[in-house]
C-alpha cells in the first residue's frame, strides 16, 4: 500500500482559550475525492486552516507526502503542491477573466522575473504560449467565451468556477475547496461537480467543505465527519449515511440530506 498524500494525525487547535479541533486524524490517499462534513462549528474551517499553515496546532502532526509541514509558511505549503481554493475576492473583479487566468499562471511562477531578462521574440512566445494554456484553463472551466469579460459581471457560478480555475493553474497535488457548491443552484452546482471530477480524472487529489449534502454523498470517495473537534466517522458515502452518530450530530437544524432520519 503506497502512502497516504495527506496524513494528519492528533492535531489540536487551539484560538484564544477555546479548543476549535480537539483529536483530528485522517488521510487522504492519492486520487481520492474526500469531504470533511459536520455540523456548524465542527472545526471544518480550523482543521482547512491548519492543514494550509494559516493556524499552527497545538499538538499533532501534519504530513503531505510523507514531509512534515507543520510550521511551513502557507506559501510555502502551496509551492509544495496543497493549494487551497482561491475563494470569490480574491477574483480580481476590475481585469477580464483571461487576465486573471494570466495572473495565476505567473503566480505559479513558471513566468516572472526570469522573464525580463528573455529576449524580445522568446519573451513574446512565451506569453502566447501563456496565454494558450490560459484560454485552455478557461476552456477546461466552461469560460473561454466570457475571457474578455471583466470578472464582476460573472454570474456567481461563473465566479466560482473562476475561482476552482484560478487555484487549479497551481497544478496542485492536492486542492483544498472550501464550500465550492456554498450559493450555487442546481445547476450550477451540478457544473461544479463535474469540474471537480475532471479535476480528479487529470491527477489532482480533492479534500473539500461542503455543506450540501446531496453534493457530498455523490462526489465523495470517502466522507470524515467531524464534530464538536474531533472524527465521529470515516468511511464511504453509503456508510456514513446510515451511521447512527453521525445522524444524531446532524439531528435538530442540520444540513438536509444525512441520513434517512435526517432526510
Ligand atoms: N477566530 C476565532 N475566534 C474564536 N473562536 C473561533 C475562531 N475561529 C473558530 N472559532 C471556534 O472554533 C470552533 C470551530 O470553528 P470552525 O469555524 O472551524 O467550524 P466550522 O466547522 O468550519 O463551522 P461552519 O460550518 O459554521 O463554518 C467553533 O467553536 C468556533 O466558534
Amino acid at each position: 500500500m503506497t502512502a497516504p498524500l495527506l496524513r494528519v494525525e492528533h492535531v489540536m487547535v487551539q484560538i484564544g482559550g477555546l479548543v476549535a479541533v480537539s483529536d483530528l486524524g485522517f488521510e487522504v490517499g492519492q486520487g481520492e475525492v474526500v469531504s470533511l462534513i459536520g455540523p456548524n462549528g465542527a472545526g471544518k474551517t480550523t482543521a482547512f486552516n491548519a492543514i494550509t499553515g494559516y493556524i499552527r496546532p497545538r499538538r499533532g502532526t501534519i504530513h503531505f507526502e510523507g514531509r512534515d509541514i507543520i510550521g511551513l509558511s502557507p506559501e510555502r505549503i502551496a509551492a509544495l503542491g496543497l493549494v487551497r481554493s482561491f475563494q470569490r475576492t480574491s477574483i480580481f473583479g476590475a481585469c477580464t477573466v483571461l487576465e486573471n487566468a494570466l495572473m495565476a499562471l505567473h503566480l505559479r511562477g513558471r513566468a516572472g522575473l526570469l522573464e525580463a531578462f528573455i529576449p524580445l521574440p522568446g519573451r513574446r512566445r512565451e506569453e502566447a504560449r501563456l496565454r494558450d494554456e490560459a484560454m485552455a484553463m478557461l476552456d477546461f472551466v466552461g469560460l473561454s467565451a466570457r475571457a474578455a469579460a471583466r470578472a464582476d459581471s460573472l454570474a456567481y457560478g461563473e465566479q466560482r468556477r473562476l475561482g476552482i480555475a484560478l487555484a487549479a493553474a497551481a497544478a496542485p497535488r492536492l486542492l483544498l475547496l472550501d464550500e465550492p457548491a456554498a450559493g450555487l443552484n442546481p445547476s450550477e452546482t451540478a457544473d461544479c461537480m463535474a469540474l471537480i471530477r475532471q479535476l480528479r480524472d487529470r491527477g489532482t487529489t480533492i479534500l473539500l467543505v461542503e455543506h450540501d449534502m446531496a453534493m457530498v454523498m455523490r462526489i465523495s470517495d470517502r466522507i470524515v465527519v467531524l464534530n464538536q473537534g474531533r472524527i465521529i466517522a470515516d468511511g464511504p458515502p453509503a456508510a456514513i449515511r446510515e451511521n447512527p452518530e453521525v445522524i444524531r450530530a446532524y439531528l435538530g437544524g442540520a444540513p438536509e440530506g444525512v441520513g434517512h432520519a435526517a432526510a
